[in-house]
């Protein structure tokens, strides 16, 4: 199904999960992008595959990309972290069949960036789960939907979005940087891989501060320069946030 069915979030094709073999336990892994060499684990599922761990190392740098090309919006990660990330897709496929990659993470983590590029070497149509809310609720922005509905309205409606995608293949997902911490919205995230891309708030505030807030309402209260506001709100959202995070699969590194 492409995207435009799973925007418009008409489900006329119901995935036969018997397509796809069982669906095995989640299997997430980390991708931690800073200025230290990261390990990346790649875990995939027991039930797919002969238990594979792969460690990879993924070294990156935020450090020689310029502002004006992260204030774009549509930034191009240095090659080599395009490559290792489109690398490590390729290496990925095999054990997808089909189901789709949800991106968790924080604000400004890069779910969206990463997801773009996820999808366009895996042959999958990308999905802003975000995007979807405001779809529903007949195009009103998230600010607007926190405005004028408050959040456990938009959390309601995200569980809705996520619940429906859980139907849909071939998808990699961004989503909202809270739909981690519902249970629920895990137990439809389950149905695919989850990706943590898990980036210190250092990055995460310096990232935010470059393109503003105004678009996050969570964080666009404190006073102060740009950074200084984002990394206070971002450090307390990460400290409720991060509980709600899965540890990998014991024995599974
Ligand atoms: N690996 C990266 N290195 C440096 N900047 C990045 C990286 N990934 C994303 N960004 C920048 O960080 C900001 C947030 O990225 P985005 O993909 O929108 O994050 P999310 O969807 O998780 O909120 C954007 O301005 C983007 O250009
Ligand atoms: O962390 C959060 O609670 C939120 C993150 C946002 O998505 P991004 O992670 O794409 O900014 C968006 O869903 C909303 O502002 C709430």
């Amino acid at each position: 199904m492409d995207v435009k069915a799973a925007q418009r979030l008409q489900l006329s094709a119901v995935v036969q999960p018997e397509r796809f073999g069982r669906r095995p336990p989640f299997s997430t892994c980390r991708l931690g992008v800073s200025r230290e060499p990261q390990s990346l684990r790649v875990f995939v599922s027991p039930m797919m595959m002969r238990r594979r761990t792969t460690a990879l190392e993924v070294s990156s740098s935020y450090d020689n990309i310029s502002a004006s090309i992260l204030e774009s919006g549509s930034v191009h990660a240095p090659l080599d972290e395009e490559l290792i990330l489109k690398n490590r897709s390729q290496e990925t496929q095999p054990y997808l069949n089909g189901r789709c990659i949800y991106l968790v993470g924080m604000m400004g983590s890069g779910k969206t960036t990463v997801g773009k590029i996820m999808s366009q070497v895996l042959g999958y149509s990308f999905c802003d789960s975000d995007a979807l809310v405001e779809e529903e609720v007949g195009g009103n922005s998230v600010v607007d939907i926190f405005e004028q509905h408050g959040e456990t309205f938009f959390r309601n409606k995200e569980t809705e979005v996520l619940h429906k995608l859980s139907l849909l293949h071939r998808l990699v997902i961004s989503t909202g940087g809270g739909a981690v911490m519902r249970p629920i919205n895990w137990k439809y995230m389950h149905k695919g891989v989850s990706v943590w891309l898990d980036v210190p708030v250092e990055a995460l505030a310096q990232r935010i501060a470059a393109v503003g807030t105004n678009s996050r309402p969570l964080l666009n209260y404190e006073a102060g320069d740009p950074y200084t506001r984002a990394f206070m709100r971002l450090s307390a959202i990460l400290k409720r946030e991060v509980k709600h995070m899965p540890m990998p699969m014991p024995g599974s590194h």
